[in-house]
């Protein structure tokens, strides 16, 4: 999308709006014309001598009507101008927020905080922009009237006032790319050291630790400079192009008085026409000026255009103009949760294929099938693609290849479709908010108290919250600091259990919680639904491989074998691996876990006794 179409698609977002703009800041911008021409009239009068000096209040009259007129016309031009400057920030925030959200797993091009950064700045780069579109009508309109009058009393002068317009538009056009090039460095420099101040901010503790004091603040020092040269740059330039077009035009007005004063002389200009000259000129030569930084401003504008769109999927980015609805005035419509509740029988993974971009990893050609009620464990040793794959399934990654169906129903955007109720996902490293933890777990939905109490049991949760000292009103700390890693865990796993999904989907909870809290966890999950539970569990603990009804086993982006536990174990070698790891890794577990360096157990060597293993299992998980 070039910037033209983007402000036709902001101009007609609200069209009506536009249009009483256009029209009232029209009506702002061109009547001085007529204070113009009142003011011919009077010094005409004024010095033709007349005696008549009723006559030289009505040009006085005309003058203050109009003046008055035009002060109640601001007012509401810009009423109306700060309704339309709102919508379209509006739109266009609501549209960036969508972008972002309709590639949920994405990791942005910078930190949050200097994404965010561009919902404020380059939206406002726009909005001025949009500002410029709105008055430039009504200077139009000055500047064809005022030059057709001017012309009729001396049209040499009046030529000589056009010259100007011709040099500033030469001069905006040429200074396009070293504008836009400053903008960017600007830009850029922000970006980096809001970046590093958020950094900085999430990471007191490793510095402190580190002892990196010292060298941060030289960084942060660093980029400051940076930072400073740069906006400097970019603001020198940007004040001196205005400076210099309004230098042009002062220059010029003044050739323009000093013939205006020769023309007096020779008997051809009367004082009423130097008057209407001389107000003429002051805004005419604004409104030159305004139509010369227009130039500039598009030209600028590209910076901020490819700033927003780089927070859209790829072929996405013309979404941006998008006429979304927004809610200025009203709450928006209630999100529909029940949608698709309870009605899942089956999916069909065939091909799967995600390659990260400038690399051999991912996941390839990943296939299988997962009935209502069936325990899905996907299983590997470290990096063997086990997340990447659960990810590419759910759209957090866009797959490159292959097709999901859900009940037989091909899911043509799985970001957008594999969302609670349907499927409820808790990654490795959950997100807490910083709020109570009856909040994060509710997420801020009124639930039923037997309702919570059913998700905090089923995800481990119920002892925690008795030892915290406020319950669940225990307030959890920016990003749940407050909280254990397991607590963290379980807290995330009881805000999944509430959305009371059709699939539950878990990201490897051994690194957080303890073989027999994790045990526990999938006891409680499997017996209180009575089995009804549909879940898919990356994991490589004896309890979820044991509960499997089947077991994916990664190794290099791939499925190395699938089947049931006594199946892998009995053919696949790398199923062997896993499970003699686990068994050695097994009792140095703790309690909330850091027990997920029990994978690098995953290489000590093939199994023994499988037949042994076996008996083992079924003991250890009788029942
Ligand atoms: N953004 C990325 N770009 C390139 N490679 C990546 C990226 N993210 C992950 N990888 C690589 O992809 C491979 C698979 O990673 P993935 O996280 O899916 O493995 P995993 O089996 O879940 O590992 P773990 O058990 O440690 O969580 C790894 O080699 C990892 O380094």
């Amino acid at each position: 999308m070039t910037v033209s179409k983007l402000l036709g698609r902001l101009l007609t977002f609200r069209p009506g709006l536009y249009l009483i703009n256009a029209i009232l800041w029209t009506i702002f911008h061109s009547v001085p014309a007529l204070v113009g021409l009142g003011m011919q009239w009077f010094f005409n009068r004024a010095t033709a001598h007349s005696h008549n000096l009723a006559w030289l209040a009505v040009p006085l009259v005309v003058v203050a009507v109009v003046r008055f007129t035009r002060v109640g016309v601001f007012f509401a031009a810009f009423y109306e101008w700060i309704t339309m400057l709102y919508h379209v920030q509006a739109m266009l925030r609501a549209n960036m927020l969508k972008g972002i959200m309709r590639w949920p797993g994405r990791n942005l091009p910078a930190t949050s905080g200097e994404a965010m950064s561009r919902f404020r700045g380059d939206v406002d780069e726009v909005a001025e922009y949009i500002e410029s579109w709105t008055d430039f009508w009504g200077r139009l309109v000055f500047a064809v009237v005022s030059l057709v009058i001017m012309a009729r009393v001396s049209w040499q002068i009046t030529a000589v006032a056009i010259l100007p317009l011709l040099v500033v538009t030469v001069l905006n056009n040429l200074s396009g790319n070293r504008a836009r090039r400053y903008s960017q460095m600007s830009r850029e420099a922000t970006g980096r050291i809001t970046s590093f101040i958020a950094e900085i901010y999430t990471s007191v503790q490793a510095l402190k630790l580190g002892r990196a004091e010292q060298s941060v603040l030289e960084r942060f020092v660093d980029l400051n400079e940076q930072r400073r040269q740069a906006a400097l740059k970019d603001n020198l330039f940007k004040q001196w192009m205005q400076s210099m077009n309004q230098h042009v035009l002062n220059i010029s007005t003044g050739v323009i008085l000093l013939m205006c004063a020769a023309q007096m002389r020779a008997g051809h200009f009367t004082v009423g026409d130097f008057a209407l000259f001389t107000f003429y000129l002051g805004n005419f030569a604004f409104s030159i000026s305004l139509f010369g930084y227009m130039i500039f401003q598009h030209k600028r504008l590209r910076v901020s255009l490819d700033r927003m769109r780089i927070l859209f999927r790829p072929g996405e980015e013309a979404r941006i103009g998008h006429h979304s609805d927004i809610y200025l005035y009203q709450d928006p419509p209630a999100v529909d949760v029940t949608h698709g509740l309870g009605g899942f029988q089956n999916l069909k993974v065939s091909g799967l294929t995600y390659r990260y971009p400038h690399s051999d990893n991912g996941v390839f050609d990943a296939s299988f099938e997962l009935s209502r009620g069936e325990f899905l464990v996907i299983t590997g040793r470290i990096k063997s693609g086990k997340s990447t794959m659960v990810r590419t399934l759910l759209g957090l990654l866009p797959k490159q290849a292959g097709t999901i169906l859900w009940n037989g129903e091909l899911v043509e955007h799985p970001a957008e479709f594999l969302i609670p109720p349907r499927t409820a996902y808790t990654p490795q490293v959950p997100r807490l908010f910083s709020d109570p933890l009856r909040e994060n777990i509710t997420q801020g939905r009124s639930a039923g108290l037997q309702e919570l109490n059913a998700a905090i049991r089923a995800a481990v949760m119920d002892r925690d919250i008795e030892e915290l000292e406020n319950g669940l009103d225990t307030f959890v700390g920016p990003r749940g600091v407050m909280l254990s890693g397991g607590q963290i865990q379980r807290a995330a796993t009881a805000r999944m259990m509430m959305t009371q999904a059709d699939v539950l989907i878990f990201d490897d909870l051994s690194s957080a919680l303890d073989v027999e809290t994790e045990k526990e966890l999938w006891d409680r999950l499997f017996q209180e639904s009575g089995g009804l539970t549909t879940c898919i569990a990356v994991s490589h603990r004896r309890a979820a491989l044991a509960r499997a009804d089947f077991i994916l086993v990664m190794k290099d982006g791939r499925i190395d074998g699938a089947g049931t536990l006594a199946d892998l174990l009995a053919t696949n070698a790398e199923m062997q691996l896993l499970w003699q790891g686990e068994e050695t890794a097994t009792p140095c577990s703790s309690r909330d876990g850091n027990s997920g360096d029990g994978q690098s157990g995953t290489s000590t060597g093939q199994s023994g006794n499988l037949a042994g293993q076996m008996e083992e299992t079924e003991a250890e998980y009788a029942g």
